[in-house]
């Protein structure tokens, strides 16, 4: 018997084209059988992947498939499933189910794709990438439900996640009423773990009053009753509770997760997101308990970093799955790309000198960009993390305000902290390869470098300068090699990488080092020549006339 049924969304008509009935296959009536606990899909966990044999030398990544709808603003459905097995670590491929035009607005269209290239779909994931976790968002037809769980017995997988999405955010509707008996009497019985909030779990349970912990609980016994082994029924909602509390029911044990609400409008696809999450963790090899844990702390972590980012005009924006947003907006209010020509005074702090003269960093570095400092180092030997910390994240602004790079010498862990543009790093520091690992790929990474095959291994490593010295005596550095102007001009005629002079120069002696004439030196970097001084802006105003006009003698 076939039907051709027509679906209203929100107004829109959608039509699957393909049957919503199809002939039932012997295997799958075992399935649909009204003893759900009983006829449960037999899985033998983990079994077949561990059983195949790998090629020698491979590794196998855990994998999650999604199967949900396309939400085009790519704060939820697909897209957000993506991303946040991206930012977990865990491979996933797609199914798409449906395509929706949507916004941080709402839900303009829906598009339902036919039910036989859902099928199509399914059989070219599961039958040759063999994904550990199955994940379910947007299923908009009975007959997609169908297809599902048809293939869900065919090809075993370690779980299933169900998110039962049947309204949006928004309050768009994305699964109307004919999909629930699908849910209650196929999908849910295979699951293992479904993840309603409070409008799906009284949905489910046909209109129960959901106002409190209580209700919650009682939901998730109710709805564990239908089949599934664990059912989280998100609290988010919750008008009563200040915190937002979720209920997790193991058909044993009830489980309490609470945590303080963000104050966030970019909530836009954190149910997709938790689920999706969830099913990264199981597909990790995770228990079900810590898989929630584990990706409860992930969906907090991205709500908070994301509670000031700006994208569409909406009432609900997406939040920055990846984390990366923030950083790259911040990293950019430098107003330009860094440059070679910001070496030219390279203004390095020091922590006994500022103590020595009563100043803190802040004003020590303000100080020096007054006077023209091009790029600041912070170069703190002595400072306890907390206050070095603190300090920095003071000269990241005033840095950022005058659009001069601030870089941190030595601890790559405050670097990430203030969000400084990068790091300086020495022959016995963390390697700059390590340090690129670290920081990825925009930060600015230097390398001190007293040779040419030193030179060679750090533009290698992908170190963006070196810093050659000590090309005179210092005592700001103990036990330092001299290098001499010679070792200086031999490093730069060798270095791929520009160069930064360093090392007992002043204004008595910076004339020589510029008058070297070697392209590849781009400035010099002081310490005491700046910061021991009564006034740093001064000294740094002069030295800075010393090397332009040295610059510009040997152009
Ligand atoms: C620009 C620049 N060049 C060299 C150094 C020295 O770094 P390193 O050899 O790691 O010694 P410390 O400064 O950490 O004592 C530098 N800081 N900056
Ligand atoms: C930090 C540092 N690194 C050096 C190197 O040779 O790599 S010399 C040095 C100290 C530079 O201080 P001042 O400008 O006071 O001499
Ligand atoms: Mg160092």
């Amino acid at each position: 018997m076939y039907q051709h049924p027509t679906v209203s969304f929100m107004g829109f008509q959608l039509c699957s084209h393909a049957p919503f009935s199809i002939p039932i296959h012997h295997k799958f009536q075992l399935s649909i059988s009204r003893d759900f606990r009983r006829t449960r899909v037999p899985k033998p966990r983990g079994m077949q992947q561990e059983e195949e044999p790998k090629p020698s030398g491979k590794v196998r990544v855990p994998h999650v498939l999604t199967v949900a709808g396309s939400d085009s603003g790519a704060g939820a459905g697909i897209q957000a499933d993506l991303k946040a097995c991206a930012a977990r670590g865990v491979y996933c491929s797609t199914v798409i189910t449906a395509v929706t035009a949507q916004n941080t607005v709402g839900v303009q269209g829906v598009n339902v794709l036919n039910e036989d290239f859902v099928r199509e779909q399914l059989n070219s994931v599961l039958s040759d990438m063999r994904p550990d976790v199955v994940k379910t968002g947007m299923l908009p037809s009975p007959g997609i439900v169908k297809v599902l769980c048809e293939s869900l017995q065919e090809f075993q997988v370690r779980a299933l996640v169900v998110d039962p999405v049947m309204v949006s955010t928004s309050g768009d509707v994305l699964a109307g009423p004919l999909i629930l008996a699908s849910f209650r009497e196929e999908l849910l019985p295979l699951a293992d773990i479904v993840t309603p909030n409070l409008r799906e779990a009284s949905t489910l349970l046909g209109g129960l009053p959901m106002e409190t912990v209580a209700d919650m609980r009682s939901a998730a016994k109710s709805i564990h009753d239908i089949g599934p082994r664990h059912v989280l029924v998100k609290g988010g909602d919750l008008l009563a509770s200040a915190d937002a509390v979720d209920v997790l029911f193991d058909g044993k044990e009830f489980y309490e997760f609470r945590s303080t609400r963000i104050k966030t409008l970019n909530t836009h696809g954190t149910g997709c997101t938790l689920a999706s999450s969830i099913a990264a963790e199981l597909a990790r090899g995770s228990s079900v308990l810590s898989a929630i844990k584990i990706a409860k702390r992930y969906v907090e972590s991205a709500l908070d970093y994301s509670k000031d980012i700006l994208i569409g005009g909406g009432r609900q924006g997406p939040f920055d799955h990846l984390m990366q947003l923030k950083n790259n907006a911040l990293s950019l209010r430098v107003g330009r790309p860094f440059d070679p020509s910001d070496f030219l005074l390279y203004a390095v702090t020091d922590t006994a000198m500022n103590k020595k003269w009563g100043r803190s960093m802040g004003d020590a570095v303000k100080a020096a960009i007054e006077g023209g400092a091009t790029i600041v180092q912070l170069r703190e030997k002595d400072a306890e993390t907390q206050d070095f910390l603190e300090a920095a994240k003071t000269c990241v602004e005033i840095c950022r305000s005058h659009g001069v790079p601030l870089l941190i010498n030595d601890r790559i862990d405050i670097a990430l902290a203030c969000g400084a543009d990068g790091v300086h790093v020495g022959q016995s520091d963390m390697p700059a390869r390590v340090a690129r690992s670290i920081l990825g790929p925009d930060k600015i990474i230097g390398v001190s470098c007293k040779t040419p095959e030193q030179a060679e291994k750090a533009w290698t490593d992908g170190a963006d300068y070196i810093g050659c010295g000590g090309v005179y005596p210092t005592n700001t550095k103990e036990n330092n090699i001299t290098v001499g102007l010679d070792g200086l001009k031999t490093v730069c005629l060798e270095s791929k990488l520009p160069v930064v002079a360093i090392g007992g120069i002043g204004i008595s002696n910076a004339k020589p080092v510029m008058e070297l004439g070697v392209p590849n030196l781009k400035g010099v970097a002081v310490v005491s020549a700046l910061f021991d001084r009564e006034s740093v802006s001064t000294e740094a105003q002069n030295l800075l006339r010393v090397i332009v006009d040295a610059t510009k003698a040997v152009k």
